[in-house]
């Protein structure tokens, strides 16, 4: 969905009152930082109607197949009825009580056995009222395998529904929306942290719990405790950067580093802007820029402090010291002055890791070492990951990890990053393995899942990242015991 086009439309509704900050007493006795009422938005006809087809792109775009609408009520039922007639689909309306007299019935509408429904609402907080929508649809012998909504409040919905087995694809996100708000100068930045901090606290659906109570299985909580983030980086010989990053990890609860394989450096910085919040490191590979520019790169390193995140530029040097050094500090791009991190194969001997380290260390920087490769037919033998080990504990002084595909070295102060990360397994057609976010953290107990195409192929880029962010974030609080 066009980012330009969400942004209008979150502005709007931001103008129309639909969104409003301050202390609002919710139906479940909390106080929230923010309150919907799109309930307003009936008063504006070219709002409605601009809800109503950014609602139908967005099934369009799930690609999600249905015979019939069901707009959850009441919010919901005008948007349903547009979509219905201006696309030509069928409508059912759900009664909230099933009236007392005449036909008695709770669905309106000619129904179909074994038809697929798909719900429309408005904001999804726990997905409870898209649920009690889908179980008396389901009552009557309908399919409910999707539901499209407007805002989603983050909260929980999305899973509670997907384990239903119902797949929720929103317009906007509350991240998105509070983003746009705050870029846009309409709130300010304590409003805005505020109702992130309000988002992450109070969460309604726990996976883990509902797992467990299926399965019993209680002893996944007596598992052995693993070190966190926090505590890896109050080790007094975590290195410098790494100290950093599972700092600003444990502060941003991400371990996401997201690949921006990108052409431009606009796209780049959009990218930086938008997923800067959900992100603990940003990769470049700066050498695949049409429109490199020193410009641009201090851009990057100012948005890199705005949403505190570190860069890290996968440059992968490989060649003997003299000349990894120039590498690193000259040339066109000046990898030294701005990249946090950087790597290197092991394959050249240590002299790599002296050449860069006389350019980095005193910069503050820091390295990983290639220990494994996420592509098919990697000659990372067993050997040379153990050789690549060594080489990291004979310079801890400058190597503070390794890209591998899972853990390789016991210290906890070793960082381990993996690509080759998306939620489906598979691969592309020149090689690259993909492994998902659970496997990658909790099975293979590697720090941080680097993502790239999983994300930027998404047509809502920021909600596919929080999806990752999510995934190995909560991946990692199984791991270590926490949830
Ligand atoms: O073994 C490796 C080392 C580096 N990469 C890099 O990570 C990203 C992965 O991108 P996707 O789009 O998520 O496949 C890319 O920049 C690679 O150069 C890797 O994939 N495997």
């Amino acid at each position: 969905m066009d980012l330009g086009v969400l942004e209008s439309l979150i502005l709007n509704l931001y103008d129309v009152q639909a969104v409003r900050f301050g202390t609002f007493k919710l139906k479940s006795g909390l106080d929230s930082p923010i309150y919907f009422d799109l309930r307003v938005i009936v008063s504006y006809p070219d709002l409605m109607k601009q809800v109503s087809e950014l609602l139908h792109l967005c099934a369009e775009e799930a690609r999600v197949k249905f015979d019939c609408v069901c707009g959850v009520p009441y919010t919901a039922l005008p948007l349903a009825t547009i979509i219905c007639s201006t696309h030509h689909y069928p409508m059912l309306i759900r009664r909230k009580e099933a009236k007392d007299y005449g036909t008695k019935r709770l669905i309106e509408g000619r129904v179909c056995a074994g038809e697929v429904c798909l719900i429309v609402e408005d904001v999804v907080t726990s997905g409870g009222s898209v649920l009690e929508t889908a179980q008396d649809l389901q009552a009557q012998g309908l399919k409910v395998k999707d539901a499209v909504v407007l805002l989603d409040r983050e909260q929980g919905g999305t899973e509670r529904l997907s384990s239903e087995e119902i797949s929720l694809h929103s317009v906007i996100s509350v991240s998105l929306l509070l983003d746009v708000l705050f870029r846009s100068g309409r709130i300010d930045q304590q409003t805005f942290s505020g109702v992130e901090k309000f988002i992450k606290e109070n969460q309604t659906f726990s996976r883990v719990e509902v797992e467990e109570k299926e399965n019993g299985k209680e002893e996944e909580k007596n598992r052995s405790r693993e070190m966190s983030y926090g505590a890896r980086a109050a080790l007094p010989s975590t290195h410098p950067v790494a100290k950093r990053l599972f700092t600003v990890m444990e502060e941003k609860c991400t371990n996401l580093c997201v690949s921006v394989d990108v052409t431009h450096t606009q796209e780049l910085l959009e990218l930086a802007e938008t997923l800067g919040p959900l992100i603990c490191v940003m990769k470049t590979h700066v050498d695949i820029l049409q429109d490199f520019s020193m410009d641009a790169i201090n851009k990057l390193k100012e948005l890199s402090n705005k949403h505190n995140f570190l860069i890290f530029e996968d440059r992968k040097f490989a060649d003997i010291g003299n000349t990894v050094k120039h590498q690193y500090e000259g040339g066109v791009y000046r990898i030294s002055l701005w990249s946090h991190i950087i790597n290197a194969h092991s394959v050249s001997g240590p002299g790599v890791v002296t050449g860069l380290k006389a350019v980095g260390q005193s910069l503050g920087h820091g390295c990983l070492l290639i220990a494994q490769m996420s592509s098919q037919g990697a000659l990372t033998t067993e050997q040379y990951t153990h050789a690549t080990v060594k080489m990291a504990n004979d310079h801890p002084d400058f190597v503070f990890g390794f890209i591998s595909g899972s853990k390789v070295s016991s210290k906890p102060e070793h960082v381990h990053m993996t690509p080759g990360v998306q939620l489906q397994r598979g691969g592309d057609e020149l090689g690259q393995q993909y492994t998902n976010p659970e496997q990658v953290i909790r099975s293979n107990r590697s720090d941080i899942i680097i993502v790239g195409r999983g994300i930027l192929s998404a047509s809502n880029r920021r909600n596919e990242a929080e999806k990752y962010r999510k995934a190995g974030w909560d991946a990692y609080l199984r791991r270590v015991s926490l949830i």
